[in-house]
């Protein structure tokens, strides 16, 4: 039976997954890595390392599940977003990766919406820039690291630079591309005006695909690298929320996925361009043309459980944490986590905003402390999906998705505060899944998608239902959650102005 691989470049780490062409997954392999913090406001990454770790997963992949690899048909990605991967003209990288959690570029933001105001700009990519997409990171390099930018040649996403190493080709998808914030969303291709305006040369930007499409094949360097066969075909791939929805076979209206991962999302997918006229949500290109992405996006969702476990309580793992939160009271007695650890993008797009843990006792614990950094992380989804509604978008039942979905108190906080039954995928790793469905439509396994996904993604027969007396509470303590960042703003800037 033919195999497909998917590769979901995270920002926590890199999974590679092997399955047949019916969705049975055959082996997976993982390698974590960190964000490089240089100064407290940015977040790099060394694609060295990055490719390095991709390698290990391959290698592993390849030795143990020697006889289904050589029936390799196909291999795509799903990819951390909107990150800055410089090449000067021999292909070389020029610095590390400016991710998408980075927040140093506010005054980048400035200058180009002084070039080309706000609306305009707005009307064009049918999103307003954050800090650590492409184009602020880029207009970044050109304003602080003039040597470096004058040395860029081409500008990638991070998993096109994995894909460059592995077949040698250059080029991005929609998805990816549409991130970027210097793509005319709506034509589906680079926004040139935008650029010619903002004096960037045409040449640094490869050419757009579609997600499955064949962008070449693997070489023999990279199967001497990581023993996958030489000449496999490898697609373009896609940005990591568009490919996990299509991991999760996200292809009916009513139906919205809540993905945790280092960041957390709540998406959906439309078949028309539209957007939240104040610019609250993302609106990107999906995977295949005439389809785009809806998307609220939370800066530090999954991350800051990480962050409490790591740093903060020292645990060893998140099955603990689970079990403590879930000993702690809904509302966790009165305490509220404001998880903007990293800045926010929905609703705000401050990348000054900060965190808050609001209404501390001496009576708090542990678990309620575990409790409530969950339950902010959810509230702040629900702050997008109270835009999604705004924006005519229905909501009947919830895709659990990312690290997140394998806690069952993330998947009953979603439950409860969004008020409809969520269900989740039977292998929890839909990016790897998503990426090895668009490699399986590319090799021409399947006709589409929507074949593809009915014919592999198959759910989890438990379902997590909302708890009528849990939904009002939430619904409560919701509305001090959300007055909490409007109030504290001015005082947030102020702080960060005294760093
Ligand atoms: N068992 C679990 N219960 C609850 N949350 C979990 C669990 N395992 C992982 N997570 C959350 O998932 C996050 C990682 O998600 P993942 O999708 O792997 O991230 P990324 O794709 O960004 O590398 C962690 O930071 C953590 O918050
Ligand atoms: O910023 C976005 C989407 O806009 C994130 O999707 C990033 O692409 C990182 O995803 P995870 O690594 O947290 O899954």
């Amino acid at each position: 039976m033919r195999t497909y691989l998917g590769i979901d470049l995270g920002t926590s780490s890199v999974k590679s997954l092997l399955m047949d062409e019916d969705g049975k997954m055959i082996g997976s392999a993982q390698k974590e890595y960190d964000i490089i913090k240089p100064e407290q406001t940015w977040a790099e990454q060394d694609m060295h390392v990055l490719w390095k770790a991709v390698q290990e997963t391959l290698q592993k992949l390849s030795s143990e599940c020697t006889d289904q690899i050589k029936n390799l048909d196909g291999i795509s990605y799903s990819g951390q977003m909107h990150g800055l991967v410089p090449l000067d003209k021999n292909g070389k990288l020029i610095r590390n990766a400016i991710i998408w959690a980075d927040q140093r570029s506010t005054d980048a933001i400035h200058t180009i919406y002084h070039i080309i105001p706000a609306d305009e700009y707005r009307n064009i990519t049918l999103n307003s820039i954050s800090t650590g997409f492409l184009v602020s990171s880029l207009i970044w390099m050109r304003m602080n690291e003039p040597q470096n930018f004058e040395k860029i040649d081409k500008v990638l996403l991070p998993k096109d630079y994995i894909r460059y190493r592995m077949t040698g080709e250059l080029g991005t998808d929609l998805s990816d591309a549409s991130s970027t914030l210097i793509f005319d969303n709506a034509k589906m291709d680079w926004a040139w005006n935008l650029i010619d305006r903002l004096g960037l040369k045409r040449e640094i930007f490869v050419s757009v695909h579609e997600s499955s499409e064949i962008a070449g094949k693997i070489t023999t360097a990279c199967a001497a690298e990581t023993g996958l066969p030489v000449g496999t075909k490898v697609t373009f791939g896609g940005g990591d929320t568009i490919v996990q929805a299509i991991g999760n076979g996200l292809v009916s209206s009513g139906t919205l996925i809540s993905n945790i991962g280092t960041a957390s999302q709540l998406v959906t997918i439309s078949d028309h361009a539209f957007y939240d006229p104040k610019f609250r949500t993302n609106t990107f290109c999906y995977s295949q043309r005439g389809t785009w992405l809806i998307m609220g996006a939370n800066l530090s969702g999954g991350v800051s459980l990480k962050w409490l476990k790591n740093n903060i309580l020292g645990m060893d793992n998140y099955d603990q944490m689970n079990k403590l939160g879930e000993s702690a009271h809904p509302g966790s007695d009165g305490l509220l986590f404001l998880p903007y650890l990293s800045g926010e993008r929905t609703p705000w797009n401050d990348p000054d905003a900060r965190g808050i843990y609001f209404g501390l006792n001496l009576k708090h614990t542990k678990a309620d402390l575990i409790r409530a950094t969950m339950e902010g992380i959810i509230f702040n989804q629900k702050n997008s999906l109270e835009i999604l509604k705004d924006m005519g978008i229905s909501c009947n039942r919830i895709l659990a998705s990312g690290g997140g979905a394998r806690g069952s108190l993330f998947r009953q906080l979603e439950a409860d505060m969004f008020g409809c039954e969520v269900f989740t995928n039977k292998i929890n790793e839909q990016g790897c899944i998503g990426a090895a469905i668009i490699a399986a439509v590319g090799c021409g396994a399947f006709k589409d998608y929507k074949e593809a996904c009915a014919h592999i993604v198959h759910f989890s027969e438990e379902v997590t239902k909302p708890d009528p007396e849990r939904m009002k509470l939430y619904d409560e303590r919701f509305q001090i959650f959300r007055s909490l960042y409007p109030i504290n703003r001015d005082l947030m800037h102020q702080n960060a102005n005294i760093l």
